[in-house]
């Protein structure tokens, strides 16, 4: 277990305030954080919810940033003839490319934005990662279907910080072979969720579209890749 956990054991709410509030600075802006945390009890992983990770006000700076400085690419997925478009723009920053579901993504360096988030996550939990891919739903006809994050280049019992900026959107986790093991989170503006150990041998995760008339939000889960054989 790598994480510094900011509560006292599985399943137990920290009792008292243990936040630990944290700000940083990098290029003049100034990030506040609460690593506080609940451990999410689930069957085969580990699951890790951080609700106020980052607060609204650095959140929303963050999201402006990352906003006008990423570039978003649209990719498309072959079925059969057809090129269909992924229902969610992408960018992928870091060390290394990254191979899925067909598609190559060239990495991009990081931004400024980027290296805060990797210091808060190793300073306040002790995770860190080579790679951050992110999904960008303009609205809510924008999703991601059910799927594991899974490559092999992720190794066995990837570590996966998924951080939300934006509008709420509900994330659903079911199991694969116990498929009545199911969770429903409602990812909003600043929070973290971090799965790991074997989460994603066994569940799998999607945000569905939804009618509800919902704004942008940007996601971003930062990973691990190993490096290439040879
Ligand atoms: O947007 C999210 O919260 C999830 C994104 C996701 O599952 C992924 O990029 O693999
Ligand atoms: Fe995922």
């Amino acid at each position: 277990m790598r994480h510094r956990l900011g509560w006292k054991g599985e399943g137990d709410r920290p009792s008292g305030r243990r936040s630990v509030k944290v700000t940083k600075k990098e290029a003049g802006k100034r990030v506040v954080c609460n690593s506080q945390g609940y451990p999410l009890s689930v069957m085969d992983g580990e699951l890790y919810w951080y609700p106020d990770f980052i607060d609204p006000v650095s959140a929303s700076a963050l999201y402006r940033q990352l906003e006008k400085e990423v570039i978003w690419r649209q990719d498309y997925l072959r079925m059969g003839a057809r090129q269909v478009a992924i229902p969610r723009l992408q960018a992928w920053y870091g060390e290394q490319g990254y191979r899925y579901s067909g598609l190559y993504l060239e990495p991009q360096p990081w931004l400024a934005a980027h290296r805060q988030l990797l210091a808060l996550l190793e300073e306040q939990l002790g995770l860190s990662f080579n790679s951050v891919l992110m999904n960008l739903y303009r609205d809510g006809n924008d999703s991601v279907g059910w799927h594991a994050d899974d490559e092999p280049e992720l190794g066995i019992n990837p570590c996966i910080a998924s951080l939300s900026l934006g509008a709420t959107r509900r994330f659903h986790l079911r199991h694969r072979e116990h498929t009545e093991q199911r969770l429903s989170l409602e990812l909003g503006h600043g929070a973290l969720l971090v799965m790991s150990g074997p989460m994603q041998h066994h569940w799998r995760h999607q945000i569905p579209k939804t009618r509800r008339p919902v704004g942008p939000r940007i996601n971003l889960t930062f990973r691990s890749i190993n490096p290439p054989e040879g």
